[in-house]
């Protein structure tokens, strides 16, 4: 129980509504303890009459129709308090499930990128949705089931106790036997559904891989191997569910097989003590009664215990991640104005994970306004200092400044509302196109957001289509080509008029004609905002106010763009390149 102790917070956070939920739940269940009672005084009663004990029929139909009447009373009480017992403790649970669900879903929020790439998506949403259900298993009704079983085992056994020790013990000897089988069962059912349950993540992340590389696997023609791929997983997933539902049927025939047992012992012990004359014949049928009333909560016990374990691994998982500090935190709770000067000292990255070594001792500044461009190979080491400028990594060695302070000492809010980012593979939700640009900035206007469009040259192709800036994107933005993905993403920064603009690659997959176009614009937009760039091509540095070219994380080359065309190296090398390959073009 000392993972669940994280959920003490929550019983205090509602403890009133839980206190209220659990006098409810003793009042309800005292209340269906009392109609065996009634039920032995009618049946002796009616013996009573039949005996010639009592004489008088009217009398016995009065106190028959009494008691019929307290049962009636009895059972819509006992109703009523249960449906608030319900409205209590499971509602209670369903506050605590939501609690905890945003407690993970913030603390997901909260950790660093380097999180994300060790863990898989499939076991960040199955712990948040999966994990957290049997957590409130525990909340709600656990909890329930043992009050209920408490109070009815009290109240039941006390009055039993009260009318016949010998009868009491006999009838309770199946019980014992009763909670322990269905504890095993319970426990190997549980098992079985968590095996279950991963089977289904590894179907459902099979078909959403294969959903969305569909494109892939139609162009190859292997619709054949993935569906073998598919009938494969989807018949171990059978299997599974196959094996559960095995032990599953065993539950209720278990449950019945053992009221029975109680049942026949009562009738046999009951039926002795009544020949001998120690009890009346009322007491057997209330005996029957309890009997029947107690194998729920007792059952119940084994379930309550397999379900607690269960919860306890469950909130294990969900406080390895609550646990986690972020690789990158927030140290300065000031929001203030930021002028976008930016300068790298000796600034050496290598990831965690991968053990690669980006960057290696790279120095340089920009000043407010000005645009500088990072140009070099495939995997240099370009996107690796746009990562460190939005601080989403920590350099390892060296230091990075923005306004001549630590990067670290800045809120890390207050910076990313002042970077308009253009990531490499940008990411269009599913939703309009206009709120995809508003995304940027929440109150933009409608005007705002055509205007940005238009500089960054997508507008066209917006009101091309018929539903306009309203078009629905699907999953991914899907009905986008790739070159309109990117100029959405370059809108959705240009209307935020951020003080630091931060373009990773993003025009690769538009045509030479269309980037001019676009540099222009920026060029006109980011006069007074420092702009970072980084290009496989030439053409993206040629305004720039400086060139940094890197090589294997290092910065190789450092200048204008005709500076550097006035050295040898790889800048003069791709320019003459790229200069023959569009003269091909
Ligand atoms: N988040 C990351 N975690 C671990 N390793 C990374 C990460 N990002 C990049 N790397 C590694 O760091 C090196 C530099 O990558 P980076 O993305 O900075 O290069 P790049 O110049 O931007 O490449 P490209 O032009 O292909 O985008 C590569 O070897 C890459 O595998």
């Amino acid at each position: 129980m000392k993972e669940l102790q994280y959920i003490n917070q929550f019983f205090y956070k509602y403890r009133f509504r839980l206190l209220l939920g659990i006098l409810i739940s003793i009042a309800s269940r005292y209340l269906a303890v009392k109609v065996p009672e009634i039920v032995k005084n009618s049946v002796n009663a009616a013996s009573d009459y039949n005996q010639g004990k009592l004489t008088d029929l009217a009398v016995v139909k009065t106190e028959l129709l009494h008691n019929i009447l307290l049962i009636i009373g009895l059972a819509i009480l006992s109703g009523f308090f249960t449906f608030l017992m319900r409205q209590t403790i499971i509602v209670t649970s369903r506050l605590v499930e939501f609690d905890l669900k945003n407690q993970v879903y913030q603390q997901y929020q909260r950790l660093s990128l380097n999180f994300y790439k060790k863990n898989r998506t499939g076991d960040l949403m199955n712990r948040i949705s999966e994990d957290v259900g049997k957590v409130r298993m525990y909340v709600g009704p656990a909890i329930m089931y043992t009050i209920n079983m408490l109070v009815m085992f009290s109240v039941a056994i006390y009055k039993m106790i009260q009318i016949d020790v010998k009868l009491t013990l006999f009838t309770l000897i199946p019980f014992p036997l009763l909670s322990i089988s269905i504890f095993i069962l319970s426990r190997s059912i549980n098992k079985r559904s968590t095996i279950v349950q991963q089977q289904l993540s590894k179907l459902t992340t099979f078909t959403q891989e294969v959903f969305s590389g569909m494109n892939v696997i139609k162009s190859y023609a292997i619709e054949g191997i993935t569906r073998n791929d598919f009938i494969d997983i989807a018949e171990e997933n059978k299997q599974k569910n196959i094996n559960l539902f095995k032990v599953q049927a065993f539950f209720f025939p278990l449950m019945i097989l053992l009221i029975g047992t109680a049942n026949i012992i009562v009738l046999y012990v009951g039926g002795m003590e009544y020949i001998k004359g120690n009890i009346s014949m009322g007491v057997i049928a209330e005996f029957i009664m309890y009997t029947n009333m107690l194998t729920w909560p007792v059952a119940i016990v084994g379930w309550v215990t397999s379900t607690i374990q269960e919860a306890e691994a469950s909130q294990k998982r969900i406080n390895e991640f609550l646990k986690q500090t972020p690789d990158v935190t927030n140290n300065n709770e000031e929001f203030s104005p930021i002028n976008g000067a930016i300068k790298f000292k000796n600034v050496s990255l290598t990831y965690d994970d991968t053990h690669i070594t980006a960057l290696k001792n790279v120095s340089f500044d920009v000043n407010p306004g000005e645009t500088i461009a990072i140009i070099g190979k495939t995997g240099s080491g370009k996107s690796s200092i746009l990562n460190l400028v939005s601080r989403l990594y920590d350099a390892t060695t060296g230091k990075v400044e923005i306004d001549e302070q630590p990067i670290q000492n800045q809120n890390i809010y207050n910076l990313r509302n002042h970077i308009g980012f253009v990531p490499q593979d940008p990411f269009l939700f599913s939703d309009t196109i206009i709120n995809n640009i508003r995304f940027g900035k929440e109150d933009a206007t409608e005007e705002e957001i055509i205007e940005a469009a238009k500089k960054a040259v997508v507008h066209d192709n917006i009101i091309a289509f018929n539903k306009q800036y309203n078009t629905i994107l699907g999953e991914r933005g899907v009905t986008l080509s790739g070159g309109q993905k990117q100029r959405v993403s370059i809108a959705r920064a240009i209307i935020k008029n951020p003080k630091i603009y931060i373009f990773d690659d993003c025009l690769s997959a538009v045509d030479t004609e269309t980037e001019e176009q676009i540099l222009k614009n920026l060029k006109a937009i980011s006069k007074n905002n420092t702009t970072l760039i980084v290009s496989h091509r030439i053409s993206a540095a040629q305004n720039a106010d400086k060139v940094i070219v890197l090589d294997n994380g290092e910065i190789v080359q450092q200048g204008t763009h005709s500076q550097l065309l006035s050295q040898k190296g790889i800048y003069l090398e791709m320019y003459q390149q790229q200069l023959e390959e569009k003269e091909i073009e």
